[in-house]
């Protein structure tokens, strides 16, 4: 091909992208682009932007050298235009990522001033008092020599302090003080000294110590007996249905448990019997997203997947979850059929428990044309998969941790995912098994077309964001723990991070037990037979 044919071809691709996009926003953005040609002459750069398929193919071109000087001279100016224009892009989607996570920490700094600022307004103003009167309502057995210990902050946090903070008379409070109290402590192996706080290094004589491991085991020991259940389970299931019924029956008659399910629940448990009457429910998903405010205890009744439902339900603070296994592998359900002892143990108290953590995910979309248009984030516990959907092509998804370009990803797509995600698609796609209370993002490739695209383990405070270039040839499809697809169309991105909302799983014995035992009983984990001593050997 001719030079000057690459530049024509050039003008010749970019002409009908650029009518198409000025009549598509002519119509959509009447009042910010100028109806009228610009009197310039130039050409509006937010069209040329869209046109970046045929910017993209120019600087794949070798440039215009020798001969006409004049031709020489208008390639090169193309070219700079170009390689402009493919920076401000970049540059947008950049600097909108960096505004939705600046919004997010603004958001969560304001939340732990306040949180602050109570806390001492509560320690100033009640001075004990009110732990007091709270310790006589809770009753015996709560409080030992009619004392409350006070949280010292130091060997483990209490629910009642975090249940305090807020406004002093408001209603909204008044409803979360009805919650059972609880309090959260790190195993310090025996070691009952004050090096023993939450956080991970501290300095002694000017010298840094590890004062603390990120991931001990947590116990929860109930405050006040907790009052609410709320039963999950896995629909269209007869095995299930059925050991719902004695489940609700037996926490009503032997423990007087308030008990909320979902709505398909409460119509199935009222086939059966009218007993059910007293069961809650809800009405709409209003009522949906205050339940972690009426609700101590979860109960799940299903697999894995069961659980992931439970933990969609809560857009923020998530209750503790016992899951119960009626699935067929269960990695997050170590509970089987002795639901009575189980749940009687529970109850009491104090369980181990492991706090699963859950990536955050915002949608940016490309079109959005404000912060305000910003979709609502998506919370997974498993992870957030990137795919190619139904198009043929390989995805083109480029990767950013905090804003130091990771690599781009050419292949069926990709998976973020948490650690208790670990064992599920990531490992399929060739990711490590990681404990589930290690905190992590896991960036597993999908079919990479590369041999050298190995996975990565990240840590859990970084910022991820994945970009579907403005020349990609297809969208990417994202999914949320395997539900929720979404279309990301050229230009758009998701911005992950670690959500402040773990989903506390209870343990049957320890978090290092039950991720051992699961991935031996689930996956039969380098079950090999043992070789003899029988054979050559050397001693
Ligand atoms: N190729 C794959 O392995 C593949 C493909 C798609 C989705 N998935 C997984 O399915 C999950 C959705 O689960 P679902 O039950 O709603 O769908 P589902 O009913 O299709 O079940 C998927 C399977 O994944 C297992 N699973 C789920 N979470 C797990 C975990 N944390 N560790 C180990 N195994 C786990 C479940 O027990 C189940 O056997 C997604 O989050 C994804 O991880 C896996
Ligand atoms: N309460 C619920 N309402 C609607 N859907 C649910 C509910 N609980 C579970 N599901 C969905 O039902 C599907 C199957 O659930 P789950 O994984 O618990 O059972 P399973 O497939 O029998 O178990 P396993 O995955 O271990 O074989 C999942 O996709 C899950 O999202």
């Amino acid at each position: 091909m001719k030079r000057i044919d690459l530049v024509y071809q050039f003008l010749g691709t970019i002409a009908p992208e650029i009518r198409k996009e000025f009549r598509n926003r002519k119509l959509k953005r009447e009042a910010i682009i100028p109806t009228s040609q610009p009197e310039n002459g130039f050409i509006d750069p937010v069209m040329l932007v869209t046109s970046e398929k045929a910017v993209h193919d120019l600087l794949q071109q070798i440039p215009v050298h020798g001969g006409d000087d004049n031709l020489t001279e208008f390639s090169e100016s193309l070219r700079t235009v170009a390689k402009a224009l493919t920076r401000a892009a970049e540059g947008k989607a950049s600097a909108q990522a960096e505004a939705v996570d600046w919004k997010r920490k603004y958001k969560l700094e304001r939340a732990r001033n306040l949180q602050l600022e109570q806390k001492e307004k509560f320690s100033r103003c009640h001075n004990g008092d009110l732990y007091r009167e709270r310790a006589e309502s809770i009753g015996n057995g709560y409080a030992a020599n009619g004392k409350l210990e006070r949280c010292c902050g130091k060997h483990g946090i209490c629910s009642h302090e975090v249940l305090s903070d807020g406004q002093a008379d408001s209603p909204v409070q008044n409803k979360t003080m009805k919650k059972a109290s609880f309090k959260l402590s790190w195993c310090c192996n025996g070691d009952q000294s004050d090096r023993h706080n939450h956080d991970i290094v501290s300095f002694e004589k000017g010298n840094i110590i590890t004062a603390s491991r990120s991931s001990k085991q947590i116990s929860l020991k109930w405050e006040s007996p907790p009052q609410t259940v709320l039963i999950l389970t896995k629909p269209n299931s007869v095995s299930v249905q059925v050991l719902c019924a004695r489940m609700v029956r037996w926490l009503k008659e032997q423990k007087n448990l308030k008990i909320y399910v979902e709505p398909r629940v409460k119509r199935e448990l009222l086939v059966e019997s009218c007993f059910f009457k007293f069961v809650e429910t809800w009405k709409d998903d209003h009522e949906i997203s205050n339940l972690h405010s009426k609700v101590d205890l979860v109960v799940t009744l299903g697999g894995d997947g069961t659980v992931l439902w439970a933990a969609s339900m809560f857009k923020g603070p998530v209750p503790p979850i016992v899951p119960f296994s009626l699935g067929s592998l269960g990695f997050m359900t170590p509970f089987l059929e002795h639901y009575r002892e189980d749940l009687d143990s529970v109850l009491k108290g104090p369980i181990s428990i492991t706090l699963r953590h859950r990536l955050q995910c915002q949608v940016i979309r490309d079109s959005a044309k404000n912060e305000n248009e910003a979709e609502e984030p998506i919370l997974a516990l498993n992870e957030v998969t990137i795919d190619r959907g139904i198009s043929s092509y390989l995805t083109n998804l480029e990767c950013y941790c905090d804003n130091s370009f990771v690599t781009r990803v050419q292949g069926d797509g990709m998976i973020l995912s948490t650690t208790s995600g670990s064992t599920a698609y990531s490992l399929a796609a060739g990711g490590s098994m990681v404990h589930p209370q290690v905190p992590g993002i896991l960036f597993t490739p999908i079919c990479p077309h590369s041999l050298s695209f190995r996975p990565l383990i990240l840590p859990e405070h970084v910022t991820i964001r994945v970009q579907v270039p403005l020349n990609s040839r297809s969208p990417g499809w994202a999914s949320f723990d395997g539900k929720d697809r979404r279309q990301l169309a050229a230009g758009d991105a998701l911005v992950f991070s670690m959500a402040p909302w773990p989903v506390p799983t209870a343990c049957l014995v320890d978090s290092t037990s039950d991720f051992l035992k699961s991935i031996h009983d689930g996956l039969h984990w380098n079950l090999r037979r043992t070789q003899s001593f029988d054979g050559p050997h050397d001693l």
